[in-house]
């Protein structure tokens, strides 16, 4: 009998990938409270399946549990890790369509865009696999003669990782592929909105040849997470916790991680400053707004939060705007495979936009398209792609709206005109936020010099996408701590040990 709530219109190919249980030392485990909390679908806000609410002792034997299982699997060699996270990927490709439908499901996302997002997540796994064997040490030349140093990376021991619901499965891969190519295990706490794609990972990996409890993924409410995320700060035997989410919560999960000095990764929210500058190719700049700021309906970190366009151009800007979101913003059912607009992933999200829509425009902004009503009546959580301009005498006090100073994190964009690289420089870096920032401009010197001067982990040149397994991925500021992907993920999952020999 399907776990599903709710019938949708996707018939799974897998359906035992569908399940309700945490996964605990390779056991898929109810709470021994027998509580279980709702996870909804967006698109209706229906019921779609009762999530297991696991109480704080079963985190603390989750914990216990991977911390056994590290003390063999640290010895598994790099090739073997290397073959389990290869036949881990193979199984997500193979079931990438039932994955795509979870994510459709539990997020709102369109499936096509969720087939996307399914790529994108097995990508870290393939990535992660080809550095698997390339963990280093090093040789050092001792001052005294009589020593011998060198250095080798060893595994950190558990990892708890904690991902939030707007990338429910590649922040799952990202974080778990890291950790378990480098040795370690991971007790992974999904979201409580997006469970099931959490679950349905786990499913696959159990049967990818990985000894019990390498992976453990544990299911809380809203309401027991606070427990949870102190157990795993309090808890000793975690020696790292690796965290998406907001700047807020990931603040005082590090604070809360000093004291026991746990490592920490901290991937937190963004302000990204797009701009657009007088020589810019506008059609390509339209482009990637479009890219940067729409796609997950506005709701992913590196969404462009801020749009700065040049006085000279912003005329011609938004006229491109208008007439690119229709054509390339396909509005309609989620499971429709030609939709590649959906709704927000819940009344929160909504109830954010529309704070700054009205804040915007009762601080003199005017419509250009779009509105926080939907006519055609999409669903109590669609906002329709809208776009607002600032006038000209509010630039200097852009940055008292609230778009300006948090990320809207829908799809909501407001123009902002500018009339110098210094003062769109100025603005830019005007946040606590530094994750991404985005600009168009043609000269090449001045391609290097904003790109140097923008303060944020990553900056997009001509591109309005900045995501890739194998770019380094983080911020900086109160944006976060550590970089995912690149060339340096392993390391951030290892400790350095130094071994001097007297000879
Ligand atoms: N930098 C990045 O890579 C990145 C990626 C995705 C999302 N984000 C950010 O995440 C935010 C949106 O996600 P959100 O609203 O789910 O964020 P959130 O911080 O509310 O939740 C993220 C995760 O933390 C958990 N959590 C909340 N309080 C906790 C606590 N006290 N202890 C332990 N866990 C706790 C949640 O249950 C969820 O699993 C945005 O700010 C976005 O920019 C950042
Ligand atoms: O939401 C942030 C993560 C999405 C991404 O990796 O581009």
């Amino acid at each position: 009998m399907s776990v599903l709530k709710k019938q949708i219109p996707y018939t799974f190919k897998d359906p035992s990938l569908l399940d309700t249980r945490s996964f605990i030392g390779g056991e898929w485990v109810s709470s021994s409270s027998n509580k279980t909390f709702p996870a909804y679908d967006p698109e209706d806000d229906a019921l779609a399946a009762e999530i297991t609410d696991l109480t704080r002792p079963e985190i603390h034997n989750a914990i216990s549990t991977a911390h056994t299982a590290f003390q063999t699997y640290r010895h598994v060699p790099p090739r073997q890790r290397r073959f389990m996270l290869r036949a881990w990927s193979d199984a997500i490709k193979a079931h990438a369509s039932d994955l795509a439908a979870i994510c459709t499901l539990e997020l709102g996302k369109p499936f096509t865009e969720s087939l996307g997002t399914v790529a994108y997540a097995v990508s870290f796994l393939d990535w992660f696999e080809t550095l698997t064997e390339h963990v280093r040490g090093e040789s050092i030349v001792a001052n005294r003669a009589d020593n011998r140093i060198v250095t080798v990376r060893e595994p950190q021991g558990v990892v708890a990782a904690v991902t939030p619901w707007n990338s429910p499965v590649a922040m799952i891969t990202r974080k778990v592929g890291a950790a378990i190519a480098a040795g370690n295990t991971v007790v992974v706490k999904p979201a409580p909105e997006t469970p099931l794609c959490a679950i349905a990972l786990a499913k696959l990996f159990e049967r990818c040849g990985f000894p019990s409890g390498v992976l453990n993924v544990v299911t809380c409410s809203a309401e027991t997470t606070a427990e949870c995320g102190a157990e795993m700060c309090e808890n000793r035997l975690v020696r790292h916790l690796s965290f998406t989410g907001s700047t807020a919560v990931g603040m005082w999960l590090h604070s809360e991680c000093a004291k026991t000095l746990k490592r920490t990764s901290m991937e937190l929210g963004g302000n990204a400053p797009f701009i657009v500058f007088e020589d810019a190719d506008v059609e390509k700049a339209v482009e990637g707004l479009i890219t940067s700021k729409f796609r997950s309906s506005g709701q992913t970190c590196v969404c462009a939060n801020r749009v700065l366009v040049h006085e000279s151009v912003i005329e011609a800007f938004s006229k491109q705007l208008l007439k690119r979101i229709p054509e390339t913003l396909v509005a309609g059912s989620v499971w429709d495979k030609k939709t590649s607009f959906g709704p927000l992933y819940s009344s929160k999200g909504v109830a954010k936009v529309k704070r700054h829509f009205e804040d915007a425009l009762k601080q003199g902004a005017t419509l250009l398209t779009g509105g926080l009503e939907d006519e055609k009546g999409r669903g109590p959580n669609f906002i329709p792609p809208t776009a607002l301009r600032v006038s000209a005498n509010l630039t200097s006090k852009t940055s008292d709206l609230a778009f300006s100073s948090e990320e809207t994190f829908g799809p909501m964009v407001a123009l902002i005109p500018f009339k110098t690289e210094e003062e769109a420089i100025r603005y830019a870096n005007e946040t606590n936020a530094g994750l991404a920032s985005y600009f168009y401009t043609k000269d090449a010197s001045r391609q290097w010099r904003v790109a140097e001067a923008l303060e944020s982990g990553m900056v997009g040149v001509q591109v309005g996408l900045v995501s890739a397994c194998e770019q380094p991925f983080g911020g900086i500021k109160q944006s976060g701590i550590g970089r995912e992907g690149g060339s340096t993920p392993l390391e951030e999952y290892t400790e350095i040990k130094s071994i001097t020999f007297g000879v």
